[in-house]
Formats: C-alpha cells, structure tokens, sequence
C-alpha cells in the first residue's frame, strides 16, 4: 500500500501577533504535529536552548546552508537570517507525518511556490495597538528594533489575502481551537480513506 505523505502547515504572521505562544499551547496538547526547528543568526533570547528553540548558527554557517540548498526558504528579518531546514521537513513528510512551520511571511511565501499544497495559517492581532502592546510588554527588543518589526506588521498584514486561513489571536485557547480545527479539515479533505468511500459510494450509485 502507498503510504500519504505528511501534510505541511504553516502559521505565519507579524511580529509580536502570538505564532510563538500558540505554536506552544498547541504542542502541548496532544498532537501528532511534528515542528520543524528553524535556524537563525540571531542571538539566543534567556532561556533558549539551542536545538529546542532554534539551531543559532553565525552569518558564515547560515550562508554556507544557503549556497549548499540546505534550507526550503529563508528571509532576513531585522538583521538577522531565519531559514527552514529541507531535510527534516522533507524526510518528515515523507514518512506521512504532518510539519508544523512558525515562520515570518517572506518566507512563508517562498514556502508557497516550492510547496503549493501546503496549507497556509495566518495570525492577525485584535488591532495594531494591541500589537503593539504585546511586543513592547514581551520586553525582548530594543525601542528601534519594537519600531523595526511595527514598520514591517503593516506590509505583513497586507500579506494575508495570500494565506489559506485567517485566525484573529484575541484569545491564545480559542487561537489553537481553530488551528486544531484546520489541522482536523484538512486531514478530512485529504483523506484516502474518504476517497476510497467517495468512490465505492459512486459505484454503487451507477
Ligand atoms: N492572545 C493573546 N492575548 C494576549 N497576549 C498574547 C496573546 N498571544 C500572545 N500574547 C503575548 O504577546 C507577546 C508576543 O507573543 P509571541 O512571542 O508568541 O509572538 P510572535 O508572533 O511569535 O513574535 P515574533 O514573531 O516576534 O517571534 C508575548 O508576550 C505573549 O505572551
Ligand atoms: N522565514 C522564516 N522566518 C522565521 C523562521 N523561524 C522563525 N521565523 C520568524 O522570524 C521572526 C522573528 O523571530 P524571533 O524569534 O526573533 O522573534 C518571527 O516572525 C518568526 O516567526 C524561519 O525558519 N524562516
């Protein structure tokens, strides 16, 4: 028997929308959902590991990913690169196991064109203000670096028509209810199981 391949989500959004903390709640719920850990030159934030959060790696060893076609997508993002590793994310969907992506937007759409049936989630805040809020309460980033990534969520946003779902993040559980959800229909809409009933149903019917 064939095995299906795994499905590729990926949620996306401005900075500072929540992706981080719904990814999180998310996995801590029971699922088959499997994350695909980016790479970046950023520096690690207190109290992130590498390997668990991200692979940190300097400007040298992100560039030699690139020229060696190691990464499905990568973007540079206030300063720093963020890339998507293809060997675990194509193994993983090659052994039928769904990839989970928590990724900015240009490189969500880079994303798109080498993976056009993946499915494609994206977050938006309640309004600007709150996003705002949410940076600047995080307290993770410079006064310029809160101003960089607030410059960058208005053309972000303006991204959204490109995405398959449309999540408001106004609460972090009703946030993950829905991503659950689209998890669940997608797999429905997929299904060989179904397709297999849809046909036999057919036949029966002529
Ligand atoms: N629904 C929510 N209501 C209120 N606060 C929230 C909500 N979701 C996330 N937050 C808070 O907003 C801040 C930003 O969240 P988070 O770091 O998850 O965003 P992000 O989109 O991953 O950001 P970045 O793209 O910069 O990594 C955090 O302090 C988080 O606790
Ligand atoms: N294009 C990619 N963007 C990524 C990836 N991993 C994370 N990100 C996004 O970068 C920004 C900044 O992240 P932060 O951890 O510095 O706050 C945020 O939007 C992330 O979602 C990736 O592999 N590719």
């Amino acid at each position: 028997m064939i095995k299906e391949k795994g499905i590729l989500f990926v949620l996306s959004g401005p900075s500072g929308v929540g992706k981080g903390t719904v990814r999180k709640a998310l996995f801590e719920q029971d699922t088959d959902l499997r994350y695909s850990i980016s790479m970046t030159t950023r520096a690690p934030r207190e109290g992130e590991k590498d390997g668990v959060d991200y692979f940190f790696k300097t400007r040298n060893e992100f560039e030699k990913l690139i020229s060696e076609g190691e990464l499905i997508e990568y973007a540079e993002y206030a300063n720093n690169y963020y890339g998507t590793p293809k060997a675990y994310v194509q193994q993983t969907l090659e052994e039928g196991k769904d990839v989970f992506l928590e990724i900015e937007v240009n490189g969500a759409l880079q994303v798109r064109e080498n993976f056009p049936e993946g499915v494609f989630v994206f977050l938006i805040p309640p309004s600007l203000e709150e996003l705002k809020d949410r940076i600047v309460n995080r307290g993770t980033e410079t006064e310029e670096k809160i101003k960089a990534r607030l410059e960058a969520a208005r053309d972000e946003i303006d991204m959204m028509d490109n995405y398959d779902y449309v999540i408001v993040n106004d609460n972090v559980d009703h946030a993950v209810s829905k991503v659950q959800s689209v998890v669940l229909s997608e797999h429905c809409k997929r299904s060989r199981v179904a397709k297999q009933y849809k046909q036999a149903l057919e036949e029966d019917l002529t």
